[in-house]
């Protein structure tokens, strides 16, 4: 047994977690940080393929975001854009699979985005305070991507060049995903369409997870502890006592909670969360269902290509990522629901030809984040109605504080808002602090 005593313990390394125990080291408080995993990243995971690095877990950024966009700066990493498609294959108006020219079908796909979201100033007229016009957040919050879709009432073909980005999204099924998930990136990127696509492109040289890195070696007056996954936390008025899955106990006057929503359910509270903590965890922000695949492919065609399937496709999408020298390529594949069993390669290239008939996989590397333990799910990606409660589980409960990108005022569901939690968090641990 531990009683070391600290001012915050924070629960989690990922952006969040290590963005808080920053915060709170350059404040002079003294912190643990607590991590389940063998490594630092959580969500942030990069791996290597064809010796190149991948990510399993986030990946874009761009300058538009600005907690990310200030580390970037801070570290001076280099960007990378994905390498851009020349053809894409999306399912027809008969809903077989049809390749298109890559630059027709894309602008023909963006124009519809637009039209997804005309008028949308109106909604987020402060985008970084998504509650600004309650009363107009009431009349979209409700609606899921496919009730928006079938309103515009678009031919066959134009709805299949969205379903599989809709369901995709979504983690499965359009009717999952709210319409203010992409229609909050969509004010926050700008209100156009050229600040929204940006978000899906570059890249860090150095891959995610070393931001994260460079972050934790510059966090002060904290201990790490890795392979340490907290199981209970206890705020008794006075301090608060987490205890490990081994049964280790320690202390300290307030905790950072910066696991995942979808794993609060998992952790045992006392006093319990407030209902509306353990509803959102129970509902699920981050997808469930989210696998993220990385696929070395070589394939009789030219160049990198894009691939959208339908809704309720194996794969949801292939992305293209890089052309390599010798003609192969890296891609990045998701699939969000249990209809592939990603284990078996046999399985795994079947659902790559749907997409791209033409593709053999070479070799892939992929994370289940809907069976991780200490993520539950993947990407945030809210449900109708859960941004008009999102507000709700932002807020500290006595000793704790609650920090994650799955419900960031601003770029939600991605690092720069898992940075702005972390920020907001830490904030709010020091004043209390201070004030006892
Ligand atoms: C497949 C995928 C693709 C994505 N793509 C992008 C993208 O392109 N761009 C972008 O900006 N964002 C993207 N995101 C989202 C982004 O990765 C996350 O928003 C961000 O990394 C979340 O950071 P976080 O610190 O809030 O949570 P996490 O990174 O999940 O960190 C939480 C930490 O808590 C730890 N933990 C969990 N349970 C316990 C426990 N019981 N005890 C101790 N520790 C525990 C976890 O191991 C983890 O390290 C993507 C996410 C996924 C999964």
């Amino acid at each position: 047994m531990t009683t070391a005593h600290y001012d915050a313990i924070v629960i989690g390394a990922g952006f969040a977690g290590i963005t808080a125990a920053r915060e709170l080291g350059s404040q002079g408080k003294r912190t643990l940080v607590l991590e389940a995993k063998d490594r630092l990243g959580g969500r942030a995971y990069t791996e290597t393929l064809a010796g190149h690095h991948v990510e399993l877990g986030g990946a874009w950024v761009h300058w538009t975001q600005p907690h990310v966009w200030t580390e970037i700066t801070r570290y001076g990493l280099g960007i990378v854009p994905d390498e851009k498609a020349l053809f894409a294959n999306f399912p027809g108006a008969d809903g077989q699979m049809k390749t298109y020219p890559g630059e027709e079908v894309l602008t023909r796909q963006q124009e519809l985005l637009e039209r997804l979201f005309t008028g949308w100033e109106e909604y987020f007229e402060r985008p970084h305070d998504p509650w600004f016009r309650p009363e107009k957040l009431a009349e979209v919050d409700k609606l899921s991507l496919r009730d928006r879709i079938l309103e515009l009432e678009l031919s066959p073909e134009d709805e299949n060049l969205l379903w599989g980005w809709a369901s995709g999204e979504s983690g499965g099924r359009s009717a999952r995903g709210a319409l203010t998930m992409p229609g909050h990136w969509w004010a926050m990127g700008g209100l156009q369409l050229i600040g929204f696509d940006a978000i899906f492109n570059l890249r860090l040289e150095v891959g995610m997870q070393k931001l994260v890195e460079l972050m934790a070696a510059d966090v002060r007056n904290s201990e790490l502890r890795l392979d340490t996954a907290v199981k209970a936390v206890h705020d008794d008025g006075a301090a608060v006592t987490v205890t490990t899955a081994s049964g280790e106990v320690f202390t300290a006057s307030t905790a950072v909670v910066t696991v995942p929503v979808n794993v609060w359910k998992s952790i045992e509270f006392s006093p319990a969360l407030p209902e509306p903590y353990t509803r959102a965890s129970t509902e699920t922000i981050g997808v469930p269902n989210a696998v993220k695949l990385a696929l070395h492919i070589r394939g009789d065609f030219e160049g990198a290509f894009y691939a959208q399937g339908e809704e309720g496709a194996a794969f949801i999408g292939l992305f293209p990522h890089r052309v390599l020298p010798d003609g192969t390529q890296l891609v990045v594949g998701f699939c969000v629901e249990d209809w592939v069993d990603v284990n078996d390669p046999k399985q795994v290239e079947e659902a790559v030809r749907h997409l791209e008939p033409r593709a053999e996989v070479l070799d892939y590397k992929f994370h289940d984040w809907g069976r991780d333990e200490f993520s539950e799910g993947g990407w945030a990606y809210r449900q109708p109605g859960q941004l008009t409660t999102m507000r709700e589980i932002q807020r500290p409960q006595g000793r704790l504080a609650f920090a994650s990108g799955d419900m960031a005022n601003g770029w939600s569901g991605c690092v720069d808002g898992a940075i702005e939690s972390g920020i907001v968090a830490a904030r709010h641990i020091a004043g209390l602090l201070d004030r006892h």
